[in-house]
């Protein structure tokens, strides 16, 4: 077999044509390299091979290879790259990282118990609880939708994992995973660009020298390393005096030790550390993404949220809110969020897999060790007028992939947080279409202020700050006390 992969007449995939020694690095922007990669997509179909130095790098531009590879040969496409950089800051059994073996099966396993389709059930309360905590923050102070919008996926994030009550954005625990995720993206390396997928590239502006490099990287460890252990310590010390919530980090001690805390293996302490440690680098950023999109595009298209407002007053009386059993009642809710997913996707090219075996796809090589990435931005660009935000095309047309099923990645390493996340921004964006107007924000001299559709380069994409208006309806205020008398809030 690997005669025949590695014979001459086997060619690599189309791509741009490497350069002596550094291969494509110089085709390739550093920021926002999805709007690169699509335009090749004419030039070279969808599948575009490249070279960063001399690793292979293949960027996989429709659903179908994506689909094909990723998902249908996931046994040979579920490694991750060695981010050499991310180890040396502490990341190293971050469960987005890890690679793919029994390490990953374990982390795989913990954060299924707890976010699997069915076991969300259970999260409800928390997720209800928090929602009412966001709108009374709205009524509270309107213009900090920002803030409040942190609060709430920090919020969420922390209870479920940790049991924490947060209730603030300054909140220790919160304060010490923002201090780890900071650093790590001021010193160059991670979530930003490109770079951080080929660790190569950092060295192509500035030769930087290694001894400072390194000392970056261990003050960041040290941070990651305290995001990691703090609020596990605090569960720990919870447990032991027989006082902890349950919560994911509780149950998973209690699963892996039952005869107690002080029994738990090195090895199991480690992973259920680290696989807590990551729920909140892994969601917050997605989901605020997701809600701000939302948000600018609703300020954007006054008349689709009053569409979204009068269908959710059809279905919701006055003197409630919505909640997960109105989903299927709100159909063009649903063409909302699923057209926010795909006018700006949260992560344009997911995260890099890495193939363990040499392959052959349509009469193409692809050698042992490319790095390969679907392209999600350009997936989803794949429909008519595709920079238009119009939620009608999923009404129009049946045939169009609903982009929750692609946002989240491929294969074995899909995003395993995907269906919580889905309800975290249904529920918000319902609960801001029954209970507020949000619309355009004005100067000083009273004309409302059109904001520009503007997006940040990253590994998530946020939109830039923009000027809107929010307030809550007052014909709501009593659906909101109903609802957290029910909650008992
Ligand atoms: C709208 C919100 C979210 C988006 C758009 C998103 C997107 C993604 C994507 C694209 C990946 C990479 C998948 C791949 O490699 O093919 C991923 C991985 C991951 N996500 Fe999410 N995610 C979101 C929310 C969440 C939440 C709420 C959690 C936790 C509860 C979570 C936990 C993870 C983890 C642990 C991984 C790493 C999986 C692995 O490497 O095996 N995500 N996510």
């Amino acid at each position: 077999k690997h005669r025949e992969l590695s014979s001459p007449q086997a060619k690599h995939p189309p791509g741009p044509k490497p350069v002596f020694l550094i291969g494509n690095v110089l085709q390739i922007p550093t920021a926002s390299p999805q709007f690169t990669f699509t335009k090749w997509l004419e030039e070279y179909g969808d599948m575009v091979y490249l070279r960063v130095f001399q690793q292979p790098m293949l960027v996989l531009n429709s659903l179908e290879s994506a689909r094909d590879l990723l998902h249908n040969r996931s046994s040979i496409y579920s490694d991750r790259p060695n981010f050499i950089l991310l180890r040396l800051m502490g990341w190293e059994n971050a469960s987005p990282q890890v690679r793919y073996g029994p390490q990953f099966r374990r982390h795989r396993r913990f954060i299924q118990q707890t976010f699997n389709q069915s076991a969300i059930e259970e999260l409800r309360p928390i997720q209800e609880k928090q929602i009412s905590y966001l709108l009374q923050d709205i009524v509270g102070s309107p213009a900090q939708i920002d803030d409040h919008l942190r609060r709430f996926s920090a919020g969420i994030i922390m209870k479920v994992t940790y049991g924490a009550d947060v209730k603030s954005i300054n909140d220790p625990l919160v304060q010490i995973a923002h201090h780890a995720e900071l650093l790590t993206i001021e010193s160059g390396t991670p979530s930003a660009t490109l770079v951080d997928y080929i660790p190569a590239l950092k060295y192509i502006p500035v030769w930087a020298p290694l001894a400072g490099f390194k000392r970056n990287a261990a003050l960041v460890k040290e941070a990651v390393d305290t995001m990691f252990n703090v609020p596990y310590e605090m569960v720990k010390s919870q447990m032991t005096s027989g006082i902890a919530s349950s919560c994911m980090t509780s149950r998973l001690i209690a699963a892996c030790s039952p005869a107690g805390v002080t029994f738990l293996s090195p090895e199991d302490e480690e992973d259920i550390k680290a696989v807590a440690g990551t729920m909140h680098s892994a969601s917050d950023d997605t989901t605020r993404c997701v809600l701000s999109t939302f948000i600018l595009a609703m300020v954007l298209h006054p008349q689709v949220f009053e569409r979204a407002q009068a269908e959710m007053d059809r279905v919701i009386d006055l003197d409630r809110l919505p909640n997960l059993e109105d989903r299927d009642s709100l159909p063009y809710l649903e063409c909302v969020l699923k057209e926010a997913c795909r006018w700006n996707v949260p992560i344009p090219l997911g995260m890099p897999h890495r193939l363990v075996d040499d392959d052959i796809y349509r009469d193409y090589y692809i050698p042992k060790g490319t790095t390969v990435m679907a392209n999600i931005h350009a997936i989803l660009q794949n429909c008519s007028q595709p920079q238009l935000f119009r939620p009608e095309r999923y009404m129009e047309d049946s045939h169009l992939p609903d982009p929750r099923d692609v946002i989240f990645g491929f294969g074995r390493r899909r995003c395993p947080g995907r269906h919580f996340a889905n309800r975290n921004v249904w529920l918000v964006a319902a609960s801001l279409v029954c209970a507020t107007i949000i619309g355009k924000a004005e100067d000083d001299a009273g004309n409302e202020i059109t904001p520009e559709a503007k997006f940040l380069d990253g590994f998530v994409r946020h939109p830039a700050s923009f000027p809107y208006s929010i307030k809550f309806r007052p014909e709501k205020i009593s659906a909101l006390n109903n609802w957290n008398a029910a909650l008992d809030v």
